[in-house]
């Protein structure tokens, strides 16, 4: 892995800092995500990798550090700024619990477009375009409730990309997957995140799961450290 050819440092974290109560989740944290490339955050439980993710992803607001989108500061966009980022550039995928029961597959996907206001007919034929790239066309139509962990995982990918991100934000996205539906999930993630040029966070304490990324970044005591690649 790591032959592609990498863009430029599309979001940046530096010197991140970040305390619940006296719980130092975060000491000093630093992380770049680069265009095309998938960063791997690894480290033991509770080291502070999700608040790390939360906070480049703009859901938390850090106590001390900075976080540039573009070179353009988190911290200086209004609200409504930041949120209209999330939709429209951030795309995100989590271990589950992602998707709205009351609608299906294919509306799922689209509705990140919906929320951009894409028309109705055109978001369910991008959505329908990434369900197939996900390989599960074939669920288009059924509720999340009605379809397999690893088949709802595809979907979820599908709608985190259906926006064209620069940002795919991954939390543990194989988490509860058994191994084989884990490797498909990763390897469409990644094959779908390098044809659009997304930079890829994945967190995740599985070596199996970040063997998938460009670059891995560990996290310990709120403390990131760099691995340079092999
Ligand atoms: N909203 C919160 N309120 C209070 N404490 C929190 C909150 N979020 C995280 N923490 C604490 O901050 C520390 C880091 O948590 P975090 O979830 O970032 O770790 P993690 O590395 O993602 O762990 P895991 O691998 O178990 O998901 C932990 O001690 C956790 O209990």
């Amino acid at each position: 892995m790591g032959t592609g050819i990498m863009g430029d440092v599309v979001l940046r974290g530096q010197g991140l800092r970040k305390s619940f109560g006296l719980t130092h989740a975060l000491e000093d944290a630093s992380l770049d995500v680069v265009s095309g490339e998938v960063v791997a955050v690894m480290g033991p439980s509770g080291s502070g990798k999700s608040t790390l993710l939360h906070c480049m992803a703009g859901i938390i607001t850090p106590d001390a550090g900075s976080i540039a989108y573009k070179d353009k500061d988190l911290a200086k966009m209004a609200d409504g700024e930041r949120s209209a980022l999330r939709r429209t550039e951030f795309g995100f995928v989590f271990q589950f619990g992602q998707l709205v029961p009351e609608l299906t597959c294919l509306e799922n996907v689209a509705l990140p477009l919906r929320l951009g206001r894409t028309a109705r007919k055109e978001a369910e034929r991008q959505a329908t375009r990434w369900l197939e790239r996900l390989e599960v066309a074939d669920v288009a139509d059924k509720r999340p409730g009605e379809v397999s962990g690893g088949q709802g995982q595809r979907v979820a990918v599908a709608r985190a990309l259906v926006t064209s991100p620069s940002v795919v934000f991954a939390d543990e996205p194989t988490g509860a997957l058994d191994s084989l539906n884990g490797e498909l999930v990763m390897r469409l993630l990644v094959d779908a995140a390098k044809e659009t040029g997304a930079g890829v966070v994945l967190v995740t304490h599985e070596a199996r799961v970040a063997a998938y990324s460009d670059r891995e970044v560990v996290v310990r005591d709120g403390r990131t450290r760099q691995l340079e690649p092999a």
